[in-house]
This record gives C-alpha cells, sequence and structure tokens, in this order.
C-alpha cells in the first residue's frame, strides 16, 4: 500500500490516495489507523488521511481523517493543508483554490505558489460554534464571552476546577487559559479533559497562554492521539476563545510548539488559517 507522510508544522499524516485507485472497506480503517500511526510498529504519525473523489458536487475532493487510536475525526487543519498541496502537486487540479467536503462541511483550502511551488496554505475553517454553558457545544460563536467552570479529576480521588471556552471547528475543542502553559501538566491533564463526561464525542484539548493581542503560545493534547506539536482546528478555537473572552483581538499568531499558525476570525464569522504543508516521505506499507 502506496502511502505519503506530509505534516502541517510537525503535525504528521500518512496520507492514502484514493483518487489514484480504491481504499481499503471502512470497516478496516480504524485498524489501519492505528497500525501505520503506531510509531514502533508501524510507520508512525499522528493519525491517516484519506484522498476522495467527492459526493457532493461543489467539491472537488474529499478528506477522512483517523486519529492515532483510529477514531474519525470531523477536521483536520493542518491535514487539510497537506491535502491541498498534494492534490495540486498531483495534478488532480490546476486550481488554486477548491472546496474539500469533510464531516465537519465543505473546507476551502487556497495555495499560495511561489514559482508554481506551494510555499503555504490558508483555508476558510467556516463558522465556529461556541458551547451555550451545556457543554457538548451549540449555537453560532457570538460576541459574548463564554467561559465555563470545569471540575476534572485530576487522579488519586482529587479534583481541580478549571475555567473553559469550548469551541466547536466542526470536531470539539477545549481552550483552556493559563498563565505558564510550561507548567502544565500535559500527561496528567491531557487524557483527563479527553474523556471528561462533559464532552460526550470526547475533546481536543489547548492550554493557552497570551503573550499580548494578537499572539498566544498553545500547548496541544489532541482526541485521538494526544500531545502533537500543532492543532489546525485547535489553533483556530483558541483564537475565537481569545476574542470572544476579551483577551486577543480577531487576527492571532498561535505559537504552537511545531512552529506558528495565522488565524484571522474574519467579520463575515469565517474563521481562516495560514501555514504550510511539507512531504516527508513516499512510503510502501506491507507488514508481513
Ligand atoms: N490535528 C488536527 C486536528 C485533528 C483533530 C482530531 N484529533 C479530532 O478528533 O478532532 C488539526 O490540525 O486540526
Amino acid at each position: 500500500m502506496r502511502l505519503t507522510k506530509m505534516h502541517g508544522l510537525g503535525n504528521s499524516y500518512l496520507f492514502l490516495d484514493g483518487m489514484a485507485g480504491p481504499v481499503p472497506p471502512d470497516e478496516v480503517l480504524p485498524e489501519l489507523a492505528r497500525a501505520v500511526s503506531d510509531r514502533n510498529f508501524g510507520i508512525g504519525s499522528d493519525g491517516l488521511i484519506l484522498v476522495l473523489p467527492p459526493r457532493d458536487r461543489e467539491a472537488q475532493f474529499r478528506m477522512r481523517i483517523f486519529n492515532a487510536d483510529g477514531s474519525e475525526g470531523e477536521m483536520c487543519g493542518n491535514g487539510i493543508r497537506c491535502l491541498a498541496r498534494l492534490v495540486f502537486d498531483r495534478g488532480y487540479t490546476r486550481d488554486t483554490e477548491f472546496v474539500v467536503e469533510t464531516k465537519a462541511g465543505a473546507i476551502r483550502p487556497r495555495l499560495h505558489l511561489v514559482d508554481g511551488r506551494v510555499e503555504a496554505v490558508t483555508v476558510d475553517m467556516g463558522v465556529p460554534r461556541l458551547e451555550r454553558g451545556a457543554i457538548p457545544m451549540a449555537g453560532p460563536a457570538t460576541e459574548r464571552a463564554v467561559e465555563v467552570p470545569l471540575r476534572v479529576a485530576t487522579g488519586a480521588g482529587s479534583a481541580e476546577e478549571f475555567i473553559v471556552t469550548a469551541v466547536s471547528m466542526g470536531n470539539p475543542h477545549c481552550v483552556v487559559f493559563v498563565d505558564d502553559v510550561d507548567a502544565v501538566d500535559l500527561q496528567r491533564l491531557g487524557p483527563a479533559f479527553e474523556h471528561h463526561p462533559a464532552f460526550p464525542q470526547r475533546v481536543n484539548t489547548h492550554f493557552a497562554q497570551v503573550l499580548g493581542p494578537s499572539r498566544v503560545r498553545v500547548r496541544v493534547w489532541e482526541r485521538g492521539s494526544g500531545p502533537t506539536l500543532a492543532c489546525g482546528t485547535g489553533a483556530c478555537a483558541v483564537a475565537v476563545a481569545g476574542a470572544v473572552t476579551g483577551r486577543t483581538g480577531r487576527q492571532v499568531t498561535v505559537e504552537l510548539p511545531g512552529g506558528p499558525l495565522e488565524i484571522r476570525w474574519e467579520e463575515d464569522g469565517h474563521v481562516s488559517m495560514t501555514g504550510p504543508a511539507a512531504y516527508v516521505a513516499e512510503i510502501t506499507y506491507d507488514p508481513h
């Protein structure tokens, strides 16, 4: 099986090209994602992404993302930048702006070319939704700040209370503003948030330290993949949370461990994300 490993700021995925031929049936995809993502017995990545022909006439492509644990996410910001570069470089489209169908809806990447080479990708990530005080998320994002106390079991019968802002980018995110991201015990808190009963679909959690009105440092614990170097949908959620809680403006550089993403929450309500997309390797996956 031919796979292409790519990454966006170190958030890496294995791409299975369903434009060039058939992909395995649905029932084997979770196990395939787990197997190829395994950093010891497999190739190693944060998950598996399928590039597929669209079902929706509006779209030129369809993306499915599976996390390293085999669970299927609705969207992937770093992954869709990589998909956009890959389909252009393989000649599946000559357009530099197109629609990709995802479980989170129609997502529009726009390629930035320099001498015909994809230098960066800007993605219209759609309209965020804020939780309404009763997590999980519902209803459109509004300017009103919405912060919710959340008691999180932190092991050995103890619990801590955090103030969180939950934002959906089609996939669920929980943003926790802290004074010092380096002081966050991610290995302990990440799973406690991910599996919190307030999030019946689990949740991607982002600990964010505001450095200024347009700069935030973030550490990520992803639903289904654990600690990653970057999360594109999460960076969008952090920017929206910063704006609605009055901590930042609507244009934010989100500094992730793998590098920065430029996020703008546009006046039309859509969030745009700009960042890189890089190849790592073409791989023949052939376990036996
Ligand atoms: N790394 C991805 C997010 C994957 C989200 C996935 N963990 C989920 O279950 O929602 C990104 O760049 O947006």
